[in-house]
Order: structure tokens, then C-alpha cells, then sequence
């Protein structure tokens, strides 16, 4: 007699399987896809960061999250400690030397390393006119968006290489390909993100290390919160892409999952879009 058999994220289940072989008493997937790999999620105690190393840390990871500040450091990780994963934090500007070097010491000292790193951080200081923007804002813009994930890679670098199924997930936005007016040192950044995933996918392939990027379309976050509020905008979006519900930050959470899973072991140098609408039709 042929039995159910559900595929969860690369692991069988039959209908008898007990839930307690699928997830221990603290939550944690034990067996999970992801089970004793470290994770790093910069920007990641709330939005698309936060929801990402909820995501990994709910297939077996050990997840180390940052930000700015030591409070919401603080929240982020007791939050994920609640739900019984495993969790650690530091804070880390990620346009700060300083900071992505004590991060790199941490990982370095607590985990000799890690083995997937996601570089969510991203800041946009300017609604205005690209030829308007100061020296000062396309120094932050530049320096958060797009030098933070190579310098800290390259730190990270010496470790990851040691571990043998290394990825890494860059964050653009739907922005890169599809301007959003008044935000073009943003949307730069984000097609930079882009190239950035391309030539490092192919640096970096001798040394066995995968380098993909998850690209949002319009996600509900603090971020993105002026678009939200904007009803106008909303229904014309609505109507324009036909996806009748907004993008929760959990929307980009798995495919990152299976990017840093072994399903993923020949996916390299790919934008992946996660918004409800393909802007490469
Ligand atoms: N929300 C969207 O619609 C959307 C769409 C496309 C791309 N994105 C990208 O997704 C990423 C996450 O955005 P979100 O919407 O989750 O935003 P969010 O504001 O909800 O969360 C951003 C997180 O990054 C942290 N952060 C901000 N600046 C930082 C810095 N300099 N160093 C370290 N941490 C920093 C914040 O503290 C927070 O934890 C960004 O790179 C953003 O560009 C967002």
C-alpha cells in the first residue's frame, strides 16, 4: 500500500513519523537541512534580516545577528532564544571597519568561522534627485550597500574557505533593475549588488564557495514603510503586478535557506527575485 510521504526541505517524512523526530522540545530542527552550521546575518535584528536567521536557525543553524545597536541586538537574540534556536549576537555597523573586524574576531574565536553569510544591511538616507545627493550620502550609501559585503567577505574569507560548502547571499532589491525615481544612489547601489554577486560567484567558485543574491520587491518593513503608506502607490503596484497582497519579510526567508542548503551545491551567481512580479519579463 503506498503511503503519504511529505518532502520537507530536503528531509522524508512519513505521516507516522513522530513530530518529536522532526523537531526537539526546544524548537530547534535538529535533523534540519541546516543542522551544526553557522550562520552570520548582518542587519538582521528586524525586516528581511531578522526573519532570514529565523528562517536558518528553524533548520538547525547556529545564527549570529547584528546591527547599530546593543538593545535591539539584545531583543533579536532573545527573541530567537524564546523559540529555543540557537542564537548569538554583536553589534556591528557594517560601514564600520572596526565593527566588521570585532564581528570577524567573534565568529573567528566562537565558531572558527562560518559557513553561510548573509549581508542584509542596507541603509537609503536620500528621497531626492541623484545629481542632488551630496558627497556624503553616496559615501554612506556606497559604503553600507556595497563595499561592507566584499570588505567583510574578504575578512571572513580565510575561514569560510576551510569549511567546504560556504555560501553567501547578498541583498539587492527589485530597485537594481527597475529604478525607483528619487532614490538613485539606492537603486545604484543595488544594481552594483548585482554585479558584485557575478564577480564574486566566479572568484570565488575555485575556492568552493557559492555567492548568490535575494533581490526584494516592495517587503513590509520600518524600510520600506514610506511606500506602505502611500495607498495611491500600493494600488497602482496592485493593479500593475497582479500580486494582490503585500510581501512579508518572511516571503524572502526560505529561498535563502535553500541557497545555504545542499540542494543549492550547484547554484552559484544567481539574482533571485522575491516580488511578486519578474522584472526581467
Ligand atoms: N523592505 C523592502 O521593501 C526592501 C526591498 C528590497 C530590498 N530591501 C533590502 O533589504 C535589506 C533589509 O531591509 P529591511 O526592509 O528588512 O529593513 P529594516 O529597516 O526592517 O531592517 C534593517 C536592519 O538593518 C539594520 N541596519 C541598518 N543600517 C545598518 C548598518 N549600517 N549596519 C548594520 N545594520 C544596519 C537595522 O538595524 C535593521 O536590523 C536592505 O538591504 C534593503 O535595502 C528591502
Amino acid at each position: 500500500m503506498l503511503r503519504t510521504l511529505a518532502f520537507v526541505h530536503g528531509v522524508l517524512f512519513s505521516p507516522r513519523t513522530p513530530p518529536s523526530v522532526r523537531m526537539s522540545s526546544t524548537g530547534v530542527d535538529k535533523k534540519g537541512v541546516l543542522a551544526d552550521k553557522v550562520a552570520l546575518i548582518t542587519g538582521s535584528t528586524q525586516g528581511i534580516g531578522f526573519a532570514i536567521a529565523q528562517r536558518l536557525a528553524r533548520d538547525g543553524a547556529h545564527v549570529v545577528v547584528s546591527s547599530r545597536k546593543q538593545e535591539n541586538v539584545d531583543q533579536a537574540v532573545a527573541l530567537l532564544k524564546e523559540e529555543g534556536l540557537i542564537a548569538k549576537g554583536m553589534v556591528c555597523h557594517a560601514g564600520k571597519a572596526e565593527d566588521r573586524d570585532k564581528l570577524v574576531t567573534m565568529v573567528a574565536d566562537q565558531y572558527g568561522g562560518v559557513d553561510f553569510l548573509i549581508c542584509a544591511a542596507g541603509v537609503n538616507p536620500l528621497v531626492g534627485s541623484t545629481l542632488g545627493a551630496s558627497e556624503q550620502v553616496w559615501d554612506k550609501i556606497l559604503d553600507v550597500n556595497v563595499k561592507s559585503p566584499a570588505l567583510l567577505l574578504a575578512k571572513l574569507l580565510p575561514y569560510m574557505e576551510k569549511r567546504g560548502s560556504s555560501s553567501v547571499v547578498l541583498v539587492s532589491s527589485v530597485t537594481g533593475y527597475v529604478p525607483v525615481p528619487k532614490l538613485g544612489p539606492y537603486n545604484i547601489s543595488k544594481t552594483a549588488l548585482l554585479g558584485l554577486t557575478k564577480t564574486l560567484a566566479v572568484e570565488l567558485a575555485p575556492k568552493g564557495i557559492r555567492v548568490n543574491c535575494l533581490v526584494p520587491g516592495l517587503i513590509k518593513t520600518d524600510f520600506s514603510h514610506i511606500l506602505h503608506e502611500d495607498e495611491a502607490f500600493k494600488k497602482d503596484f496592485k493593479n500593475l503586478y497582479g500580486m494582490q497582497r503585500t510581501g512579508q519579510p518572511e516571503d524572502c526567508a526560505g529561498i535563502v535557506s535553500f541557497l545555504c542548503s545542499p540542494d543549492a551545491s550547484y547554484i552559484t551567481g544567481e539574482n533571485i527575485i522575491v516580488a511578486g512580479f519578474s522584472p526581467k519579463l
